[in-house]
């Protein structure tokens, strides 16, 4: 689109009318997939989300929300929370973080970069520290992405290299660890057979150390701190590799919640502190939870917890994490672009807008949805409330976590008629998902459906309309299964537990009072996808989307 033919102004939609309230709902890890007992939706008492199922057809459908339908690069990529929100907010699919990273490493571009160069300036006195996730969950990070990087550094010119890693069992299976911790032992043995001194210098579960997120618990980064920067944790291992297997045998021990460590040499001393003149990548491609780790290892004036020891060093993050915040200043891969967004586009056409939920999901409905971009467009046209969330719990205990304060929030917004739209994540499903606890999942599942009813009943009153979908799918499908669709047992027989999100479709439905009589999904957009969700909510404002977003899912028929 070039710059002198660009405005902000949406056309008028030829049908529909404006000044409706339209409530945007959207249920995380909520996917559809055949019912059985592994199917916490299905389980639940869920009426409302089944009323709308169960209701008119050309009110509901499925569409796609993962894969390349999100920008991911293969169909075999579960969908997650950054890109369904990046695809709902923006209405285009983006080549996202793993494809843009996978790209670069391919291309050698990574090497040619600004970012490269500049942490490269540390290989000869110093030590190059790759901090991130380690799976192949593809999610945040990748292991081939790890593992490509390393051998691009040391072929760079890295003479000395720590890596820090977080265990996950959240996108992956719970134990897996073990398996990626051997592998990258084996490539940094690889490594120093070649003369590079390279080894794995700390760890802990990626939701007890370092990636916490949207500033919910800052003890969490301060725990990574201390190992990776202050080489100091509780716990002190000569391998990482016998930290995970001994962590692991405590009981209730998991994946993601592993305590830090360090590995020390035969003296007792940790092997890869972060000091003076040495280089730091942040090796995650996903901005979330990466952000408050970039600003303890970049701010000047940081006042979330005390560092002790600030050391100088030349930082860069796999991708910028917000650009806005332009954090960090140097990273390796540009992330992708994401401007126009439908909220940005509507501010300028004069809609108002609440978004809201709590806080382990608020940057979902703010930062994600507006294209990874911290902040207001228009502040006297936007208010965004955020519930705090519980912390230092894992959500199966507390599986209704903030769902009714959300909902009544959003409640009063819609009644207050001092918005346009009101859009909400509830969280349930995904995070009570992600413990594999299926009896607490079932409960988050009825939690955020009597939210959903709350906030339909408010839209009821006051004549508006309703656009209730998901991002993914998570608490559908709590078992892992053969090609054939059979759950998988482990060794002792029992069913192996999926924590992660799926492949499935989502389900979205539109209804209200507000909405016009004659309006029902398309026919001819079968593959329709989470981007096809913003041209079709610009629509129910009033609008025509712009020429470049993803089609509308529905049409006006006359009657
Ligand atoms: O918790 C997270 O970071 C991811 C899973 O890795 O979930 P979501 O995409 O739903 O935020
Ligand atoms: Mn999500
Ligand atoms: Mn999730």
């Amino acid at each position: 689109m070039g710059s002198s033919d660009f405005s902000w102004k949406l056309p008028d939609h030829p049908k529909l009318p404006k000044g409706k309230t339209v409530a945007v709902v959207v249920l995380d890890g909520w996917g559809e997939a055949n019912p059985d007992e592994y199917n916490c939706i299905h389980v639940a008492q869920t009426p409302t989300m089944d009323s709308l199922k169960k209701g008119a057809p050309e009110k509901w459908r499925l569409v796609r929300a993962h894969g390349k339908a999100v920008g991911l690069p293969t169909e075999d990529d579960m969908g997650n929370s950054e890109v369904g929100h990046n695809a709902l907010g923006a209405g285009r699919i983006f080549a996202q973080g793993a494809k843009l990273v996978d790209l670069a490493l391919a291309s050698g571009k990574i090497y040619e970069g600004e970012g490269f160069k500049y942490i490269k300036e540390s290989f000869d006195q110093g030590t190059l520290h790759l901090i991130g996730l380690l799976s192949d969950g593809g999610v945040h990070s990748r292991l081939d992405q790890l593992q490509l990087l390393l051998k691009g550094c040391s072929e760079n010119g890295a003479k000395r290299i720590r890596v820090h890693i977080l265990t996950d069992g959240r996108d992956v299976l719970d134990g897996s660890s073990v398996g990626f911790v051997e592998t990258l032992e084996n490539d940094l043995a690889q490594l120093r057979a070649k003369g590079v001194d390279a080894q794995i210098a700390s760890g802990g579960g990626r939701m007890n150390v370092t990636m916490d997120r949207y500033e919910n618990d800052w003890g969490v980064v301060k725990r990574g701190w201390d190992a990776q920067v202050l080489g100091e944790a509780p716990h002190k291992f000569r391998s990482a590799l016998e930290a995970v297997k001994k962590l692991r045998e405590e009981p209730k021990a998991n994946d993601q919640y592993l305590p830090p460590f360090v590995i020390v040499d035969e003296s007792g001393k940790a092997v890869g502190p972060i000091v003076d003149g040495d280089a730091v990548v942040t090796f995650n491609f996903r901005a979330d939870r990466m952000v408050m780790i970039a600003k303890a290892l970049e701010y000047q004036d940081f006042d979330k917890f005390d560092r002790v020891r600030v050391p100088k060093i030349r930082y860069a993050g796999m991708l910028q994490y917000d650009g806005e915040l332009k954090l960090p200043n140097h990273y390796l891969v540009s992330p992708p672009e994401i401007e126009r967004t439908s909220g940005e586009y509507l501010v300028h056409n004069g809609v108002r807008t609440f978004a809201c939920s709590e806080t382990v999901k608020f940057g979902h409905v703010t930062f994600f949805w507006n294209g990874n971009r911290s902040g207001y467009f228009n502040p006297s046209m936007e208010e965004y409330v955020e519930i705090p969330s519980d912390s230092g719990i894992t959500f199966n205990v507390q599986p209704k976590m903030k769902a009714l304060e959300i909902a009544e929030k959003t409640r009063d917004a819609i009644l207050s008629r001092k918005f346009d739209q009101v859009r909400v994540n509830l969280p349930n499903g995904d995070m009570v998902g992600h413990t594999g606890d299926i009896e607490a999942t079932v409960v988050a599942c009825k939690a955020a459906d009597e939210a959903v009813k709350m906030i339909l009943d408010a839209i009821e009153q006051v004549g508006g309309i309703y656009v209730v979908t998901a991002d993914h799918g998570n608490a559908e499908d709590m078992v892992k299964r053969n090609k054939s669709g059979q759950p998988l047992l482990d060794k002792d027989g029992k069913i192996q537990i999926l924590t992660s999100h799926t492949l499935q479709p989502v389900p979205i439905a539109i209804g209200g009072p507000g909405l016009a009589s004659g309006v029902r999904f398309r026919k001819d957009v079968p593959d329709g996808g989470l981007a096809n969700v913003a041209a079709t909510v610009m629509n129910l404002h009033g609008f025509e989307a712009p020429s470049d977003y993803e089609t509308t899912l529905i049409e006006v028929v006359d009657n």
